[in-house]
């Protein structure tokens, strides 16, 4: 059932367009991420949708009701901001209760909803702190329970966890999904963090410069990148520019790459092909033989160990900026790898992404989608009516 929809939300700051025509739906329950680097629109996006700032044009549903013009005190959310913002001069308990004073329940009623809280936010033991008294992590679950007081439809995230260190971000990352789950509260989430987006969130709404580049799963917004700009944003994905000519692709140099894209469009010497580091092969025991398609000789020029895989650095002829590869711990040759090695990789033709004027070609399940430019009158629509709809940014059709 859908809960919340955004339906072509303009925002414009004099003659700057932060956000253009932002259309898109969220099912009852469901979390999402606005995702996107610094000054895309993510936290304009979410103010508009709490009513903390207006829209310029574009229209809101929440629970069917048509909330766009509606006071922030009549909407229907909690907002947990990335500074906390908690009085300072209230304890624990009073900064959770402090919202439902505004509701007609008894003092001990209250009380009780504040245990509860407190209970489930396992701050019990900090019930009288200050928030000074209360570390990063202990302040932003206050925050939450603050926010979540009044059992409100709409849960709204602005970069909650990026004020605090790596390990406190990630325990808290479990601990937010693991009570909206429990919960069952429409959550959405700003971040410029792609892997708390994909760690967290049931679809993700990838923005750019005041648009909408893709919605998904994270996993199709990894596996199915709906342009070079999503591609090179979430994750990590090696890109070079290539020609199409006969339906073959052509690098720098004329090397050649074989793609198993059955129709990879039209000739034009403005596409770009990318491959993702985990899925570049290493030939640990000379097996390519040397009419394997797209084997490359490769120098490594740097290593770097993390953890649970082998970072290379490849210099490949063709390829005008170094490549990355990932090499699992399994892989036999790690130990034998060294700098300034030659090597022979493999970049297999099922894997290879391909960015074109025409639209983006990716590998899925044996087969491969075009996805095709929507016209700019109908990318909003599109946008809503698809899970994985896309749109292709116009700086990747100009490259
Ligand atoms: N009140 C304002 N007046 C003028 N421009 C604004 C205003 N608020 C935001 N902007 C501009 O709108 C654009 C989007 O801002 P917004 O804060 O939504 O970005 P963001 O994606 O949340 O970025 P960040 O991750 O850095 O917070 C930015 O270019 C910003 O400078």
């Amino acid at each position: 059932m859908t809960y919340l929809n955004v339906d072509s939300i303009s925002k414009n700051f004099e003659d700057f367009n932060a956000l253009e025509r932002i259309s898109f739906t969220i099912e009852k329950g469901e979390f999402i991420c606005f995702l996107g680097p610094s000054g895309c629109g993510k936290t304009t996006l979410l103010r508009i949708i709490a009513g903390l700032e207006n829209q310029s044009s574009g229209r809101l549903e929440q629970n069917e009701i048509d909330i766009s013009h509606l006071p922030v005190k009549d909407r229907d959310f909690g907002i947990v901001f990335q500074s906390y913002a908690l009085f300072p001069n209230l304890t624990v308990s009073e900064n959770i209760e402090y919202g439902l004073r505004s509701l007609k329940m008894s003092k001990s009623e209250r009380q009780q909803r504040v245990a509860e809280l407190l209970e489930l936010m396992a701050l019990q033991d900090h019930h009288a702190k200050y928030p000074t008294q209360l570390s990063g992590g202990q302040q932003q679950r206050v925050a939450l329970a603050r926010a979540i007081a009044l059992k409100p439809g709409l849960l709204l995230l602005d970069e909650p966890l990026s004020a605090l260190d790596a390990q406190v971000r990630t325990r808290l990352r479990g601990e937010i999904t693991g009570l909206q789950r429990r919960l069952g509260i429409t959550t959405i989430m700003v971040t410029h963090d792609q892997e708390e987006a994909m760690s967290m969130a049931d679809r993700i709404v990838v923005m750019n410069h005041g648009q909408i580049e893709q919605i998904g799963t994270p996993n199709e917004i990894y596996s199915h990148p709906a342009s070079r700009f999503v591609a090179e944003f979430v994750g990590t994905m090696n890109t070079a520019p290539c020609q199409i000519k006969n339906k073959q692709l052509v690098l720098a140099n004329n090397q050649y790459l074989t793609t198993d894209i059955a129709d990879v469009g039209n000739d034009t010497e403005h596409a770009t092909v990318g491959i993702r580091p985990e899925h570049i092969e290493l030939d640990d025991s000379e097996t390519f033989s040397s009419t394997a398609e797209n084997v490359f000789a490769a120098q490594i020029e740097h290593i770097e160990f993390q953890g649970r895989f082998t970072r290379l650095t490849l210099n490949i002829d063709g390829w005008n900026t170094p490549v990355y590869a990932d090499i699992s711990l399994t892989y036999g040759g790690n130990s034998t790898l060294r700098f300034g090695q030659q090597i022979q990789v493999r970049l297999p033709a099922r894997n290879l992404h391909l960015f074109t004027p025409g639209g983006t070609l990716n590998p899925s399940l044996g087969k491969l989608e075009t996805k095709t430019k929507p016209m700019p009158e109908t990318a909003g629509i599109a946008a809503k009516t698809s899970n994985a709809t896309t749109r292709t940014h116009s700086a990747e059709v100009a490259q």
